[in-house]
């Protein structure tokens, strides 16, 4: 079997360390439920892909784990801790790189260790290794507005990294590249986490590119946004997109992401 359904908690022998816990977690803007009892384990070192159409609650629940926002009922645990606002042990990419302009690459990515009150000299040595690491060598100097999107992004991933937080937060990071720059991203990001081993919790809405990243995939429901199904993946790495599992998953969760777009009567 490629994936298998797995929403009941993990058994008592599973040595697997849950890392992220959320617990009946909802949120309601005014009257607007954008998420409803949603209940996940995340283990350590695990790289979940949240998945769904658009308004189904991931960057909602992303930010939520982020401490960005609160629950407004239920709990988001980090090492068994109740989440209250940001933390620098969660680093976050988002889709805009949002990096600073008047910063050169290396200052961009120097920036966490610097307000962490590093020496200089050793902002600059992490900040390097870092940028090396996402294939900027020799791009230290340059200023974000000459850089290309794929660039950028790879300077707000070193920059999320230069904090060795131990979750990394990613919303819709590649949403914004070409095809070809996402997918060599796609690869690097895999190559970063086996390295670097963190919990990536990772949103997108593409049913692809979550098979090729992910361990577990948690395909969200909408009206009001929740877990609608969870997958947890055994297709052998590096995967191939045109390989029959793979091939496979993506039409069986092709039609569960359908079935959420057509109850928002969008086609
Ligand atoms: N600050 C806010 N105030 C009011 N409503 C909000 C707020 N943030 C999100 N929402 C609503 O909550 C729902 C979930 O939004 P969210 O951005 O989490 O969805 P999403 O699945 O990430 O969507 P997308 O894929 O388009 O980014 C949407 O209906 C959205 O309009």
């Amino acid at each position: 079997m490629d994936a298998m359904l797995a929403e009941a908690p993990a058994a008592a022998t599973d040595s697997r360390r849950v890392k992220i816990s959320i617990r009946g977690a909802e949120k309601r803007f005014g009257d607007m439920v954008a998420l409803k009892g949603v209940d996940l384990d995340l283990y350590e070192n695990s790289f979940t892909c949240l998945l769904g159409p658009s308004g189904c609650g991931k960057s909602t629940l992303l930010n939520m784990i982020a401490g960005f926002t609160q629950p407004t009922a239920g709990q988001v645990l980090v090492d068994g801790k109740a989440v209250q606002g940001p933390s620098a042990d969660r680093g976050v990419v988002f889709q805009e790189y949002a990096l600073f302009p008047w910063r050169t690459a290396i200052d961009n990515v120097a920036f966490g260790p610097m307000l962490k009150g590093m020496p200089k000299a050793q902002q600059r040595e992490i900040a390097k290794r870092y940028l090396a690491m996402v294939g900027l060598a020799g791009h230290e100097g340059k200023y974000p507005g000459n850089l290309s999107g794929g660039m950028k992004q790879r300077v707000a991933i070193a920059r999320a990294l230069a904090n060795d937080p131990s979750v990394l937060l990613m919303d819709e990071p590649f949403g914004a590249l070409d095809a070809q720059t996402r997918e060599t991203l796609q690869e690097e990001m895999l190559r970063i986490w086996e390295h670097e081993r963190k919990t990536v919790v990772f949103v997108t809405h593409s049913i692809s590119e979550a098979i090729f990243l992910a361990d577990r995939i948690v395909v969200m429901a909408t009206k009001p946004g929740a877990v609608k199904q969870v997958f947890d993946l055994d297709l052998p790495r590096p995967r191939e997109r045109s390989e029959s599992g793979f091939v496979r998953l993506e039409k069986e969760i092709k039609l569960l992401v359908r079935a959420e777009v057509q109850k928002l009567g969008v086609i």
